[in-house]
């Protein structure tokens, strides 16, 4: 089962965010600028709010690298938030004289819950009289963490076994991508250059000129985004049990991210509506082994990886904070009112495949230890060899 263990901790207006991953193997590559590099990458898309623009993610190791190498121990990781200046007094852990609060100009209680946020069951089940104490960790700036550690197990995953990661966005309200386009690791230059991170030029442009109307309407938008992982090996995973299935795993992931309300894996709702003879991989013989005549599992049957195209997509719903702000009531005076309102991201659905990226190479890093172990890269590396040149049906 589940052999690497991750947490994070952080408010969004905290001092930083903290990221622990434990049980990687020693000797994965890992340096500040490799995850500095993913990190810039989650910042951005058009359609980001203002914060994306003036806080950097500064980038701290505490622990489990050495001299740009993971050492087998637990990696402990801080991203500063470089707003925490201004935060200080409303965020600080040890109390705070209520005089000095109130000099931030930071503190008005947030009583108006917004619809679609965590506010509002959050207040009720924790007990608070005002949503400050759920949105600072409801909010997506969590993601930076997760990100953070993603970066990690994607240099793991590419060491060890050669796989690779990319996604792109394909949908985005109605404007989308055509089918079928997958992009490969030698497009994900291009796609970070585009400003919502989609292949198709006329798509990208339909998408903008969507985030430019919800903008202009004072409201929001959400997508779909595809993650792609190449070089997976058959065989992770498995059918033997419920969690141990890698589809199950990496919709569990996926559905983790902040916003994030549906998940597919290959064609997904489509397979339902097709018969048999045209929803399923036909396998034949070739001169490299076994393959399929298509993709659309996904990549994945019974549980397991088939060694084909990994293909799962996450649907995002429309960003909570509606600058026309919806209705809502007052908790603290029981008025119907609207919900409150300071800033906000109009849309953020290309950082979205950034951080479903970073879920996706967690499970596969996850399902890699399990399956091949090893204490070091080398023989991680010698396992997942060892297994393929091993393979009794290829
Ligand atoms: C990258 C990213 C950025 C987000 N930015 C915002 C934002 O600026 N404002 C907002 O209200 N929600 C934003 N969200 C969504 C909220 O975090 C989300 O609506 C909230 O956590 C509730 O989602 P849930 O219903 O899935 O729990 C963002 C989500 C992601 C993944
Ligand atoms: C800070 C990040 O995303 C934030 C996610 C978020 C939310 O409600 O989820 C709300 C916004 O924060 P604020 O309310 O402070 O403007 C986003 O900027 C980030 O992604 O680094």
């Amino acid at each position: 089962m589940s052999r690497l263990r991750w947490l994070t901790a952080g408010e969004s207006h905290g001092p930083a965010l903290v990221a622990t991953l434990e049980g990687l193997p020693a000797g994965v590559p890992v340096t500040t600028e490799l995850v500095a590099d993913h990190l810039a990458r989650r910042r951005l898309g058009y359609g980001r709010g203002a914060r994306m623009k003036f806080e950097q993610d500064e980038i701290t190791f505490l622990g489990g690298v050495r001299h740009g190498l993971s050492l087998g121990s637990p990696i402990a990781v801080m991203v500063g938030n470089t707003e925490w200046p201004k935060w200080e007094k409303v965020m600080s852990a040890d109390p705070v004289d209520p005089s000095e609060l109130k000099e931030t100009g930071r503190n008005a209680p947030l009583t108006r819950p917004r619809p679609g946020h965590a506010d509002l069951a959050g207040m009720q089940k924790y007990g608070f009289d005002e949503a400050r104490p759920i949105l600072e960790r409801a909010s997506a700036r969590e993601t930076a963490a997760r990100v953070a550690l993603g970066a990690i197990a994607r240099s793991f995953l590419k060491e060890t076994a050669g796989i690779e990661i990319v996604s792109h966005v394909v949908e985005l309200a109605a404007a989308k991508a055509p089918y079928g386009v997958y992009p490969t690791p030698a497009d994900v230059e291009k796609l970070d250059a585009d400003p919502v991170r989609c292949l198709d030029a006329d798509a990208s442009k339909a998408m903008v000129a969507e985030i430019d109307q919800a903008h202009k309407d004072g409201d929001t938008l959400g997508g779909v985004v595809e993650v792609l992982a190449y070089g997976v090996p058959v065989g992770l995973g498995s059918h033997v049990h419920w969690d141990r299935r890698l589809d199950a795993r990496l919709a569990a992931a996926l559905m983790g991210i902040q916003a994030i309300k549906g998940v597919e894996v290959g064609d997904g709702f489509e397979l339902a509506r097709v018969p048999g003879s045209k929803a399923h991989d036909e396998i034949v013989k070739t001169e490299d082994g076994l393959k399929r005549t298509s993709g659309r599992s996904g990549g994945t049957e019974g549980g397991l990886t088939t060694g084909e195209l990994l293909r799962v997509r996450a649907a995002m719903k429309p960003i909570a904070t509606v600058p026309r702000a919806l209705a809502t009531v007052d908790v603290a005076t029981g008025e119907a009112t609207q919900a409150h309102h300071q800033r906000s991201d109009v849309c953020a659905v290309p950082a979205a495949g950034i951080v479903a990226e970073a879920m996706v190479a967690l499970v596969l890093a996850d399902a890699v230890v399990e399956k091949f172990g090893g204490d070091s890269v080398p023989e991680t590396r010698r396992n997942v060899r060892s297994y393929l040149e091993n393979l009794r049906i290829r």
